[in-house]
């Protein structure tokens, strides 16, 4: 795969927010683009307008796998032809190997880091959107989360949000960036 968008300015690059279903990455993302001034793109909002229905439609009549195919044709075509924007991805996009790595080389990409006590809490906020959740255990979500957290470990940056409201989170991003954007030689 040829990825464009590599050698571009730190403050062209797309800000790409990655972590478990319900770290916040829609909400904070949102607030993260007002904050900024820069157009914001969910990707799992902009599957569902292209294709015409729901996340959890797709994976109820045409399964998973073409969701994934889906996140995968969008997100890649994304960090090829987008700059800055702010981009939040679905949980599980990051799995891939092909969106990873189109992601970790055309953006900056922070990890919404939490721990297994406080996603717990989002729980029964989440499950009815999400059809990952809806098909297993308890037990079988802790060991998907913690297998996940490996592959979101290779990131830019990390924030953890287990304590922050999204206002605070959002601020402290764009505190970093401006950081960053200014140090850039
Ligand atoms: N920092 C936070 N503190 C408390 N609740 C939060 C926080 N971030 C998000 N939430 C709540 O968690 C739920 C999932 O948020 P969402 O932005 O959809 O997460 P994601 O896109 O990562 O799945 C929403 O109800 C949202 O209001
Ligand atoms: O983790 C996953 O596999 C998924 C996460 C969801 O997005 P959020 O992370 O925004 O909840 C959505 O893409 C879909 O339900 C699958
Ligand atoms: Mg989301």
């Amino acid at each position: 795969m040829i990825i464009k968008n590599i050698d571009i300015p730190l403050n062209q690059k797309n800000i790409i927010l990655i972590g478990f279903m319900g770290a916040g990455k829609t909400t904070i993302g949102q607030l993260l683009a007002e904050k900024l001034g820069r157009r914001f793109l969910d990707a799992d909002q902009e599957i569902e307008r292209l294709h015409g229905m729901p996340v959890t439609e797709i994976f109820k009549s045409l399964g998973e796998p073409a969701f994934r195919q889906m996140e995968k044709d969008y997100i890649v075509e994304l960090c090829q032809q987008s700059r800055e924007q702010v981009v939040s991805l679905g949980g599980g996009s990051f799995m891939q190997d092909e969106i990873r790595s189109a992601c970790l080389h055309s953006g900056i990409v922070y990890h919404l880091d939490l721990t297994w006590e406080s996603w717990k809490e989002r729980f029964a906020e989440l499950i009815d959107t999400r059809p990952i959740l809806q098909s297993r255990s308890i037990e079988e979500i802790e060991e998907l989360f913690n297998s996940r957290k490996i592959i979101y470990a290779d990131n830019h940056h990390t924030v953890n949000v287990d304590t922050l409201t999204p206002e605070q989170i959002a601020d402290h991003m764009v505190r970093h960036l401006r950081t960053q954007w200014e140090n850039e030689v």
